[in-house]
């Protein structure tokens, strides 16, 4: 600790007034004082429209080709991520690691162009975001340790956090030289923010360098009140604390652990081969031994295969973008397997996009009946139904861009199905080792449920989407019961004329609740946890 007292002196920076003449890696200038060039930018943007910004970032902006892509990449992606709500998935999905418009959003942000991306840039661009959002807690806890000052932690500039994050990740958790990633991170803070910036990046990893070669990392005691060791057990597993709080309720300390655990090692992720297009699982497997893509196949879904690493390799191979296989979670492909679509079905899939579980109850249609998928939102459905062509599944699905609600009390004109799918907006509690950052907040979560109330609810109020006889499913990739066998019991409170079909035979034995429901567990399953109840109408 002594070492870290040291450093919360060298620290605790003097007022622009006090500023120093000249830096030393230990005599750091104020966090909050910008450079000349910044001010210059800050003064002509005032007086800028876009389409100018646009032309300065495309022709005036230099190449630095001493800065590592990938990190000056990383470094503004998680600055969107936590300040404009985009979330990491999407952006590697659509964006393929960096698109036009993202290059141009870094490069204004940085105020210098880097060179493209490779191949292997893109993979590390994924594997930094995904891990720094993923320990974001257990590295903020880190850093402020060797600040000790929380003001200037608190206070400090957005993406001088990102590239000390990003440091602090590489250092102690992926196996790279520290002192490459040192001077890197340097680089990357002299040349986008200014030169302190870097001596400050400097001294700091340094320092974290040193204490992780002596193995005396500062690590929280777990002891004291429930709150305090939950508090502790929190920034160990790096995962909120309300959060902690609720599993170790639910599961005692030890599952909840483990479920921590789970939630930060690196996902797994499923392919489902697109038999409709006449390729099988059996051709992508062949296809993934030919790519040199460790596999193996599911032993729940027919369709299914598992693969740790080589997700990247697959997308650029074009399987994804010719539609021949889909990433979908077996959790989610267990779903449709407890709606069980069979051909001729008319189905009503009420909150479908971006459509992974259309698509594949599509697929089960045999080219016979129809599915409408709801959504309420407009960019996801519209990304919906370029999928549904791609996957040529398009003929049996009709997207609706409406608010489930007030569709299901005015349902005038929509005939009453065989099977209903309610994937119901959720926490996403039973997915957090593929995205984390979507819980950080516990009002976002009840928001959640207090939603759901009021969604079952209102939606149950007009049941005449589904026939008599016909089925509604609700599904959630949530494993928090209040989201789960609470709705449902309460779903079943007002609506006598739903009864729970058990779920015994749809999917395997594993996955089956004692009260009937579906239910996956990440730890006992090894998948992301999830929800389904099947409800006939009598
Ligand atoms: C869990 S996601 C659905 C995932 C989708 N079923 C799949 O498998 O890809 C929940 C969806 O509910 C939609 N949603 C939220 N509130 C809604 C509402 N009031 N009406 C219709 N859709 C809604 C969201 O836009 C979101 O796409």
């Amino acid at each position: 600790m002594e070492r870290i007292a040291h450093l919360s002196a060298v620290f605790s920076f003097p007022t622009s007034k006090h500023r120093p003449l000249s830096f030393s890696p230990f005599s750091l200038p104020p966090i909050s004082y910008i450079s000349e060039r910044e001010v210059a930018n800050k003064k002509s943007r005032s007086s800028r429209t876009d389409s100018d910004d646009f032309n300065i970032a495309t022709k005036t902006l230099k190449l630095n080709p001493e800065i590592s892509p990938h990190r000056a990449v990383s470094a503004v992606r998680l600055m969107r991520i936590e300040f404009g709500g985009a979330f990491s998935d999407l952006l590697n999905e659509q964006c393929k690691g960096s698109d036009d418009n993202e290059m141009r959003y870094i490069e204004r942000t940085l105020g210098f162009r880097t060179r493209d991306l490779d191949n292997r840039d893109r993979r590390l661009v994924t594997e930094i975001v995904g891990g720094t959002i993923r320990w974001k807690r257990y590295l903020d806890y880190l850093i402020l340790s060797l600040f000790h000052d929380e003001k200037i932690f608190r206070n400090m500039e957005p993406l001088l956090l990102q590239i000390l994050r990003i440091g602090f990740y590489e250092i102690v958790h992926l196996q790279m030289p520290p002192y490459a990633v040192v001077d890197e991170n340097v680089k990357l803070a002299n040349a986008a923010l200014r030169r302190g910036a870097g001596n400050m990046v400097n001294a700091v990893l340094r320092k974290l360098v040193i204490l992780k070669k002596n193995q005396s990392l500062p690590t929280p005691k777990v002891d004291g009140d429930e709150r305090q060791k939950a508090r502790a057990l929190a920034t160990i597993h790096s995962h909120p604390v309300w959060m902690v709080r609720r599993w170790i309720n639910l599961l005692g300390v030890e599952e909840a652990v483990k479920l921590m655990k789970w939630n930060n090692s690196e996902p797994f992720f499923s392919l489902r081969a697109n038999t409709v297009k006449g390729f099988t699982r059996a051709d992508l497997s062949r296809e993934l031994e030919i790519l040199k893509v460790p596999h193996e196949l599911s032993r729940n879904l027919n369709d299914f295969v598992r693969i740790k690493t080589g997700l990247q390799v697959v997308k650029q191979a074009g399987f994804l973008e010719k539609g021949l296989c889909s990433v979908q979670d077996e959790s989610a492909g267990l779903v449709v397997e407890v709606v069980d679509p069979k051909p001729g079905e008319r189905i009503i899939d009420c909150c479908a996009a971006p459509g992974g579980k259309t698509l594949f109850m599509a697929s089960r249609l045999k080219g016979r009946g129809s599915i409408s998928a709801i959504d309420i939102n407009e960019g996801r459905l519209r990304i919906l139904k370029e999928a549904a062509e791609l996957h040529a599944v398009d003929d049996l699905i009709t997207t609706v861009h409406a608010d489930l609600r007030l569709l299901a009390v005015e349902n005038g004109n929509m005939m009453a199905a065989d099977k209903v799918l309610l994937d119901a907006p959720c926490s996403g509690l039973g997915v957090l080792s593929k995205s984390r950052f979507t819980v950080e907040k516990e009002t976002g979560r009840h928001g959640t449920a207090k939603q759901l109330a009021g969604f079952t609810s209102r939606f149950s109020f007009d049941n005449s989407l589904v026939k008599p006889g016909g089925v509604l499913i609700y599904s959630t990739c949530s494993i928090d019961p209040v989201e789960n066998q609470q709705r449902i019991a309460a779903f079943l409170m007002r609506h006598q004329e739903f009864k729970i079909d058990p779920v015994d035979g749809y999917v395997p034995s594993d996955f089956v609740t004692g009260d009937g429901f579906y239910r996956s567990d990440p730890i006992k399953n090894s998948l992301d946890g999830g929800f389904a109840a099947r409800l006939v109408r009598l």
